[in-house]
């Protein structure tokens, strides 16, 4: 029996439905996308659950009748396929390896888990405690977010540490959230899944990074310890500083979100390498720009200002 594309439709987390690529096999049906170009040299969407183990992959969902009510579930699924078409279609690259390797995600990885990862092979996601955090596949730009780390895992390598660890951070942070494309002025993180019981918080602000504790300029970097209990030297934390630069130059007016994605994305697989600092995210933005629209461009001067504007360069 040949594996057949078929249509599923599922309940997201947030109690939305959404339809799925689905492949109908043998007597039901699989979490499996086998839609997407990269099918044509064997490459799919795949979800797994981990039944609130720690063993990865764990079990390829299937459904009897392609109706999908593991919301989790649904959602990795989902957006993976989302962040597929984005990286696809938006930047020419096909898979997180440019050659159209298959993505496979995991939910229901252990319990009250508020966490999500990429673990140098597959995305992770914990369902949350319900207070922290809900099913942390719910947020588009989350998912978006730890597929970037596998991208620039294999593109420029930012070493998960210091200034690169920092860039590494606000590159996923970006693309997370030109990805999930949508109209929120605040350009927040991880909104859809933070803290259930409360309304209009996130993880993070792109657009006012103080609100959650990171500085967001350089005279208010964070020199904190290559420790855990240090954010490896504030990884998530000074990633502030490049993400204002980033809200920055994409709010300038005649500045767009497609052209804006193309600069940063240049830049992470052309220029940057496993050390770059924050002086060489700047370097390597103006590099990109002006590559792609011109040395005068509204967008090369753009990019120089919104760098200059947190005080690098
Ligand atoms: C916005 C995505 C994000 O920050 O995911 C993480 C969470 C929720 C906890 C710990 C690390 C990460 C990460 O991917 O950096
Ligand atoms: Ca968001
Ligand atoms: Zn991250």
């Amino acid at each position: 029996v040949n594996h057949a594309a078929a249509t599923g439709t599922g309940t997201g987390v947030l109690g939305d439905t959404k339809t799925l690529n689905t492949d109908s096999y043998s007597s039901g049906y699989y979490l499996r996308d086998i839609t997407k170009p990269m099918y044509s040299t064997g490459g799919k969407i795949e979800t797994y659950t981990a039944n609130y183990g720690t063993a990865l992959p764990g079990t390829l969902l299937t459904d009897a009748d392609n109706v999908w009510t593991d919301r989790a579930a649904v959602d990795a699924h989902y957006y993976a396929g989302k962040t597929y078409d984005y990286y696809y279609n938006k930047l020419g690259r096909n898979s997180f390896d440019n050659r159209g390797a298959t993505m496979k995600s995991t939910v229901h990885y252990s319990r009250n888990y508020n966490n999500a990862f990429w673990n140098g092979t597959q995305m992770v996601y914990g369902d949350g405690d319900g207070r922290q955090f809900t099913s942390l596949s719910g947020a588009l730009d989350l998912v978006a977010h730890e597929i970037t780390h596998a991208v620039t895992e294999r593109t420029a390598g930012l070493v998960y540490e210091y200034q690169p660890g920092a860039l590494n951070e606000s590159f996923s942070d970006v693309l997370g959230n030109l990805v999930e494309n949508k109209n929120d002025p605040k350009w927040l993180l991880g909104e859809d899944v933070t803290t259930p019981g409360i309304a209009g918080d996130a993880l993070r602000s792109m657009s006012n990074p103080n609100e959650y504790d990171q500085p967001d300029h350089m005279n208010e970097y964070r020199n904190l310890p290559n420790t855990r209990e240090g954010d490896w030297g504030g990884v998530h934390i000074n990633s502030g500083i490049p993400n204002k630069a980033f809200y920055n130059f994409v709010t300038t007016p005649g500045i767009t979100k497609d052209n804006a994605g193309k600069i940063w994305y240049r830049a992470l697989t052309q220029y940057l390498t496993s050390y770059s600092q924050f002086i060489d995210a700047r370097n390597a933005t103006i590099q990109a720009a002006t590559d792609l629209f011109g040395a005068n461009s509204l967008e090369a001067t753009a990019v120089a200002n919104a760098w200059a504007s947190v005080g690098v360069g």
